[in-house]
């Protein structure tokens, strides 16, 4: 992974698909770099990631009180998973980077910021009233149901 980490300006989805396909290439990985395989990586990785959660109780955004090496550790944990989830689309030939900005407009139209704004509630509940949601959540006015298709 030379390279990558000392750049400015960040990294793209497709930088890291190819930097992830050449590392398994390299080491004769891709039998070994199935879906289910992946997906199970992934989730060990998730798991990895929780541990340094567990027990700890509501921590503050930002992480103010974490000492640099559990900064780091986090950093590794959420890179490996962020890793595994871009192997894993590019073995199930899904484009993640369009998927994920489809999906970015899909979960717009689901919870349209008049009826959700203040509240945490799903989209599927999100016309029921509660004294839980702020107050927020109201009906939807326009012909359009909450999952964006029309309803006339
Ligand atoms: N067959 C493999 C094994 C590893 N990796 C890559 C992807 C992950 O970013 C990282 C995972 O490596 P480890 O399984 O060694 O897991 P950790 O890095 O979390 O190490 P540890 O479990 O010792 O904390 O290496 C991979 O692509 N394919």
């Amino acid at each position: 992974m030379t390279g990558v980490a000392e750049r400015e300006g960040g990294v793209t989805l497709e930088e890291l698909r190819k930097k992830m396909a050449d590392f398994g290439r390299e080491r004769d990985w891709d039998q070994f770099h199935s879906p289910r395989n992946l997906l199970l990586a992934l989730v060990g990785e998730v798991g990895e990631l929780s541990e340094i959660f567990q027990w700890r109780g509501e921590v503050p955004r930002g992480l103010p009180d974490w000492k640099d090496e559990e900064k780091q550790h986090l950093g590794e944990e959420l890179s490996d998973v962020l890793l595994y989830l871009i192997r894993l689309s590019d073995i199930c030939g899904i484009d993640l980077g369009k998927a994920v900005l489809k999906k970015l407009e899909l979960n717009a139209i689901k919870y349209p910021v008049k009826l959700c704004k203040g509240s945490s509630k799903k989209h599927t509940h999100l016309n029921e009233g509660s004294s839980h949601d702020g107050g927020a959540a109201g009906t939807i006015e326009s012909g359009n149901n909450i999952n964006g298709e029309d309803k006339s």
